[in-house]
């Protein structure tokens, strides 16, 4: 494409009266209001990053299709392109003379191609994506429904007992209510009876949720069934979260500032074990990690490597990190081992939204209402509370929630002390930075809303700006036809 030629028809637009006068608001971008990294939109980039929109729409066959016009410019034709060849496909040098009409005309042409490039996705696009550090290769179809539908009517018409017609109905069910397992241990958990899940036994956890149901967090928490055994293993039944929601979308925060106990690293110093598989997954994330013992010996202790994932995440600098992401189209995505600055998590947060400031009011809201009760909690002041997380989940119907899940690793501390959780952690004062992590949580919420919100205004202060050109048309081309401008 001739960019000299779009460069000057932004000159030319600029020039013109009304587009002056707003020149910032349109070309420009918002002046610093904030004093945390990332939170302006210094550039473009970060405009388009707010608004990932960048990536043109794609058919399912791959085939970039037109992209819609964007709203106030629908009587108004377009031609993509059609200043930068001729009809044989050679390059169109600027017109002069009676050309300068239509110089005015691709002035606004200019305009309406950059319009329409930033309106053409507002939803998940692979630039936001790209900017998490998210890799496609670790994204799952996990509840593609259309791709199953054929399958499902060739195997019941072949349904021969009804013991497997009963393990359909199950998993339809399963399906239709789109459960969907987006961090932690696999195989941790199996489906259970409407509205439960099962989640394998462990002591520690266990003991959390029956002091739970009897603590102020109560609502807070999926509620707890008691515990059952499938065949030779022992679960705890527990409420599923995502029960009765269409097409859930949830994120995993996993909370606070340090993800192994103090116990853990004691163990570890006492008597350092190696493990193989934590140095492979840290090769595969930087394979200048490890140092040279390291690579010689092929492993890391689990401490190392833990504080290493905290370091390279938002763990270590802001007390949480985010562990995955599902979106409505089904995709989870789990790779954000490096989604560590403050920008990188509202590109996550938009993407999850789909900028919907009503999901992210609800999500402020109910954050805030975690923050003052986990205050007045007498479990919270009294527990190490280790690798929790929060999960948020909405659904397509505008519902939306946050619940604290995973207390495998939250351990009373000892009888007589009590916890602050927003101190930083030194080794011995077991705090675990959780109120930390809460509150950047609740900053970056905010955040995300305000830059959402920057973004409609912009895309307002456009809006105004075409629909004055378009007025001004007629008087404008004359002055163009006039050489006057
Ligand atoms: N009560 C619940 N309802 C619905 N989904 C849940 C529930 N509990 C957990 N999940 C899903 O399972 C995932 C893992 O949960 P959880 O963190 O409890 O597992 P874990 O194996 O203990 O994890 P980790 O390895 O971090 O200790 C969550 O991200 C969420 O997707
Ligand atoms: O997210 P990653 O990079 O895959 O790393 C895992 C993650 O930190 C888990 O929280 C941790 O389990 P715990 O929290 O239960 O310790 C697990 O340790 P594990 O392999 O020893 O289970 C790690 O491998």
């Amino acid at each position: 494409m001739d960019t000299s030629f779009v460069n000057s028809d932004l000159d030319a637009l600029r020039n013109h009266p009304k587009s002056a006068e707003s020149d910032s608001k349109v070309y420009g971008f918002p002046s610093a209001k904030g004093d945390h990294v990332g939170q302006n939109l210094e550039n473009r980039n970060d405009l388009q990053k707010v608004q990932p929109n960048l990536k043109p729409e794609s058919d399912s066959s791959g085939q970039s299709v037109s992209p819609p016009v964007a709203k106030g410019l629908e009587n108004l034709s377009v031609v993509e392109d059609a200043q930068s060849q001729t009809d044989h496909g050679e390059p169109r040098s600027r017109p002069t003379g009676q050309g300068e009409t239509q110089g005015a005309d691709s002035v606004l042409r200019g305009f309406l191609r950059k319009k329409l490039h930033r309106s053409s996705d507002r939803s998940v696009s692979s630039s936001s994506a790209s900017s998490l550090n998210y890799s496609s290769q670790e994204s799952d179809e996990v509840f593609s429904e259309e791709e199953d539908k054929p399958d499902k009517k060739k195997i019941l018409r072949k349904t021969k007992s009804w013991k497997t017609f009963f393990t359909m109905v199950h998993w339809s069910f399963k399906r239709q209510n789109s459960w969907v397992q987006l961090a932690g241990h696999e195989g941790n958990f199996r489906p259970s009876e409407s509205g439960q899940i099962l989640k394998k036994f462990s002591e520690v956890e266990n003991a959390c949720l029956v002091k739970l149901m009897e603590d102020v967090l109560k609502p807070f928490v999926p509620n707890y069934y008691g515990v059952t055994t499938w065949g030779e293993v022992k679960y705890i039944k527990m409420e599923d979260l995502l029960s009765g929601l269409e097409a859930p979308v949830i994120m995993d925060c996993k909370m606070g500032v340090r993800t192994y106990l103090e116990d853990e690293l004691i163990k570890a110093q006492q008597k350092p074990s190696l493990r193989t598989d934590m140095y492979e997954k840290m090769l595969k994330v930087d394979p200048s990690a490890p140092t040279e013992q390291e690579h010689a010996q092929r492993a890391v202790t689990k401490p190392r490597y833990m504080q290493w994932r905290e370091t390279m995440s938002s763990t270590a600098t802001l007390g949480f990190r985010i562990e995955g992401v599902t979106t409505d189209s089904g995709k989870v995505m789990k790779d954000f081992k490096k989604t560590k600055t403050k920008q990188q998590i509202i590109d996550a947060f938009v993407m999850f939204t789909k900028s919907k400031q009503q999901l992210l009011s609800s999500y402020l809201a109910r954050l805030l209402d975690l923050e003052n009760i986990l205050k007045t909690s007498t479990f919270f002041k009294t527990h190490e509370v280790i690798g929790s997380s929060l999960l948020f989940v909405h659904d397509q119907k505008g519902k939306a929630n946050v619940w604290m899940i995973d207390f495998g690793k939250t351990v009373p501390i000892p009888s007589g002390r009590t916890l602050c959780h927003d101190l930083p952690w030194v080794e011995g004062n077991r705090e675990d930075g959780y109120l930390i992590g809460l509150g950047n949580l609740i900053q970056t919420v905010r955040d995300t809303l305000r830059q959402i919100q920057e973004v409609a205004e912009l895309e307002e202060t456009d809006m105004e700006t075409v629909s004055s050109i378009k007025q001004e048309m007629p008087a404008f081309e004359r002055r163009a036809a006039a050489n006057e401008c």
